[in-house]
Formats: structure tokens, C-alpha cells, sequence
């Protein structure tokens, strides 16, 4: 068996069995087989691709098994989501994939070979298409949640979202691996100066963005010297959104009320240092405010290992980047769309408005507050703000954000809260609300 086959098995595996996430487990697989180069490039689209595509997959393989996916021996059941996947959405050839499937299940489930060799053979009588027209759903949105890949409380979900606007681009969107972007910290590195040492591109939108060509961060000797750091640029932008809004009386008190693991504390952090200002830094969880610790070493950060929602103190600029279902950064986290449920939103919309609540409360008369999420679900996002603002004892009102985006961002809706998307601006679907704390 080809080492980087049976990583991806492995990769798949630990998934499925462990809980464990595609992101973290890779690496570690990937260095433990020794696969490199364009062989580590193959593991990784087809660990990342199977995991984003299970639903579909799972669909095809109980349709031509004439059985439910979960009657199906899970190490067999993984080398057949493998196998489709190469026959169905890489340029493998058929008899290659099949071979090498059959001698994959040959390894971890022997009594299931002829077996897996009869189902990869009919799964490959039909290309992706042709076999998610022949299930096609009646439903609608169940139709597109098969032909894209995402359950239909998701689809239902990004259609409210958009809602005069066609849902299929934002599906199809979060099936393409994503790039990945770097931030150059401002008054350390320009972004120019940034992407000719990495090689990679400066980024469409953000004046801190940059991104690399081929994802191997790790690598980049920039992130090492804390010249940058690893970040979507649609979390830039809203964290920049935040600094870039004028605010009248002082402003040296900026708040992070859920920092962990740190990538917008480690800019408004870099932000604050060029402004004059000072960052408190907030996060519940210890291990992950030690990587807020670390993220935002050299700037100035003080990180508070505490409940954001017990928060004391006066500040001038808050952000509230909110626990959320991350439904906006699918393409970045492959497994997460059939993890995540819809009995998941109660206790997050819940955190939410406290943690919102909390942030008007401490922010100064006159002051701001983002609210953020990597979601786009409303329950989460206007939803939120506007139940979390009717019921708080402190008056605000809305800013509008779009000012405060770069020049020339399309497609940024009527204001004045933002929602962005993969599909329009090739960032993270991040969602923001500026609000100003009324003066007294
Ligand atoms: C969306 S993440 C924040 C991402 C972070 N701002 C960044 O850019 O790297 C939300 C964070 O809030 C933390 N969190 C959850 N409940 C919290 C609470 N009650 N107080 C403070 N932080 C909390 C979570 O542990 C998680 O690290």
C-alpha cells in the first residue's frame, strides 16, 4: 500500500473514531509516513476532500452497496469513502483507484475485498454529477445539500442568509480548498515586503494581507520572528474595522473578550502598538490563553485567563469575536459541517448575547463594540446583536461598518452591519456589527 494513501486512511480514521480534527491529526500522520512534497499535496486533498464530501459520498456508496453506510464496517466503510472520492472528484484513473482501494481494504478488512471491489465498480459507472442527479432529492434544499455536499439545516441556513441571492455559489465555495493567508503585523512588516519574502501574492482587500501560494506556514521563517501570523483576511478586516472607526476622547483601553487561540488579539495587539493603545485580552479556556500568551508575545497584550462575561473595568474599543457554530469557515475546517448540529445553536446564541452584554457594559460612553462571528447563521449574527441590544440596560446604536472596509470591497449589502463570504470576497464568511455605547 502507497504511504500516501494509507495516511489519508489514517488521517480519515482518527477522524471518524477519534473526534479528532483533520488539521491537527495530518500533520503529524503525514510526518510519521514520511509523505512529502506531492505526495503530502495528493494525502491532503484526499483526506480533506473525503471528510468536506461525506455526506454525498456516504449517499453514493449505501446507494451502490444496497446498504446503509453504517451497516458497513467502519474500516472498510472509511477505504470505500477513500475510493469514491478518488473516482468521483480526483483525476485518478478509475482502475487505479479501485486497485488501490481494494488492496487498502485487502489490509485493514480481508473478508471485505470482492465486496469493496463490486461497489467501487458500480460507483464508478457514474461521474459526480451523474450520480447526484440520479439521488437528486425532491426537496430543493435537500437537492443542493446532496449536489454540494452540506447538511440542508446548513443550506437553509446560508439561504437566509443571502437571502435574495442564489445559495448555490456560497455551497460550491466551501468545497474548494482555501487559501492560506498570512497578516503582516502593522509597524513590523508591510504587507509588500511580506509576500516577496514568502512568494506569495498581496492580498485583494486587506492592507494587511498576504497570501502563500502553497500552505506550508509552518515553514515561513516571517511567522517565527513575529513579523506575521497566520489569519483569514476577512478576520483582519474586521478587526480593522474595529481600530479603523474614529472614536471622539481617549483610546488606549481595547478589550479582546474572546481571544483564544489569539490571531485578533495578535493584530489589534500590533494595531495598538503603532496607536499607543493597550489590549486586555480575555479567554476562558487556560490552554488557550496560553496561545493568546504566545501569539502575542512582544506586544501590548495583557491576557486574562477569565470568563469575558464576568469582565470588569472601562475600556474604549471592544471586540467581541464570539463562540460560534463556524458555519462561515467550512472550507477550512473539512469535518466540521457534519459535526455541527442544529441543537448547537441554543447554548451559543445564549453565550453570545451574554458576552455581548457584557461588552456594553464595559465599553465608556461614546465607546465602540464589534460584535464577530465565523458564521453566517442569523440566529447568530443579527439575531444576536439586535435581542442582545433591545434587552440591555445600555443604549447604543449601530455604526455602519462598510466605511470602515476598504475602498472598493463589492458586494457589501445595505449596511449597517457586514456579512462577507467566500464565494463574493474569498474570505472566511465573517459577520460584523460596530455598535457605539450612546454618551451620557
Ligand atoms: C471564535 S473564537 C475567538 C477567535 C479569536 N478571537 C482569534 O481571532 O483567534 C471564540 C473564543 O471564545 C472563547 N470563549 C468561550 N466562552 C468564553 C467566555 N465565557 N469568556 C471568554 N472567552 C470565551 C472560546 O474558548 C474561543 O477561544
Amino acid at each position: 500500500m502507497d504511504p500516501a494513501r494509507w495516511a489519508a486512511y489514517e488521517a480519515v480514521g482518527a477522524v471518524h473514531r477519534d473526534d479528532a480534527y483533520a488539521n491537527l491529526v495530518l500533520p503529524r500522520i503525514l510526518a510519521h509516513y514520511d509523505v512529502h512534497g506531492r505526495d503530502a499535496a495528493f494525502t491532503t486533498e484526499l483526506t480533506y476532500g473525503t471528510l468536506r464530501l461525506l455526506g454525498t459520498l456516504d449517499a453514493v456508496i449505501a446507494h451502490a452497496a444496497e446498504r446503509a453506510v453504517d451497516r458497513i464496517d467502519p474500516p472498510a466503510r472509511d477505504a470505500l469513502r477513500l475510493g469514491a472520492y478518488q473516482l468521483l472528484r480526483m483525476r485518478v484513473p478509475a482502475h487505479a483507484a479501485v486497485s488501490t482501494t481494494v488492496d487498502l481494504v485487502r489490509a485493514v478488512a480481508p473478508g471485505a475485498a470482492g465486496f469493496a471491489n463490486a461497489v467501487l465498480r458500480k460507483i464508478g459507472s457514474r461521474d459526480w454529477d451523474g450520480w447526484t442527479a440520479a439521488l437528486a432529492p425532491a426537496d430543493e434544499v435537500e437537492r443542493l445539500g446532496l449536489a454540494h455536499a452540506h447538511p440542508p439545516w446548513v443550506v437553509r441556513a446560508f439561504a437566509e442568509a443571502l437571502g435574495e441571492s442564489p445559495v448555490e455559489p456560497a455551497l460550491a465555495a466551501d468545497n474548494v480548498a482555501a487559501t492560506v493567508h498570512l497578516c503582516a503585523r502593522p509597524g513590523r512588516i508591510t504587507a509588500a515586503a511580506l509576500a516577496e519574502r514568502t512568494g506569495g501574492e498581496v492580498g485583494r482587500y486587506g492592507p494587511f494581507a498576504v497570501y502563500l501560494p502553497s500552505g506550508a506556514p509552518g515553514e515561513v521563517p516571517a511567522l517565527a520572528q513575529g513579523l506575521a501570523h497566520v489569519q483569514d483576511e476577512g478576520s483582519q478586516l474586521v478587526a480593522n474595522a474595529l481600530v479603523d472607526a474614529p472614536l471622539d476622547g481617549p483610546d488606549e483601553r481595547w478589550l479582546d473578550l474572546c481571544a483564544g487561540p489569539g490571531g485578533k488579539a495578535a493584530l489589534l495587539g500590533a494595531l495598538a502598538a503603532v496607536r499607543g493603545a493597550r489590549v486586555t485580552a480575555v479567554e476562558v479556556a487556560p490552554h488557550r490563553a496560553a496561545l493568546v500568551e504566545k501569539a502575542t508575545r512582544g506586544l501590548p497584550v495583557e491576557v486574562r485567563a477569565d470568563d469575558g462575561r464576568e469582565i470588569e473595568g472601562t475600556f474604549d474599543r471592544v471586540l467581541v469575536d464570539a463562540p460560534c457554530t463556524g458555519l462561515g469557515a467550512l472550507r477550512r475546517r473539512p469535518e466540521a459541517r457534519w459535526r455541527r448540529q442544529p441543537s448547537d445553536l441554543p447554548p451559543l446564541t445564549k453565550l453570545q448575547r451574554e458576552l455581548l452584554g457584557a461588552a456594553l457594559r464595559v465599553v465608556r460612553p461614546g465607546g465602540l463594540v464589534a460584535y464577530v462571528t465565523c458564521s453566517p447563521h442569523v440566529a447568530e449574527t443579527r439575531v444576536t446583536v439586535t435581542e442582545t441590544c433591545r434587552r440591555s440596560a445600555v443604549e447604543c446604536d449601530f455604526v455602519d461598518v462598510r466605511p470602515y472596509l476598504p475602498a472598493g470591497m463589492p458586494e457589501l449589502g445595505g449596511g449597517p452591519t457586514v456579512q462577507l463570504w467566500p464565494h463574493r470576497h474569498g474570505t472566511d464568511a465573517m459577520f460584523v456589527a460596530l455598535l457605539r455605547r450612546s454618551a451620557q
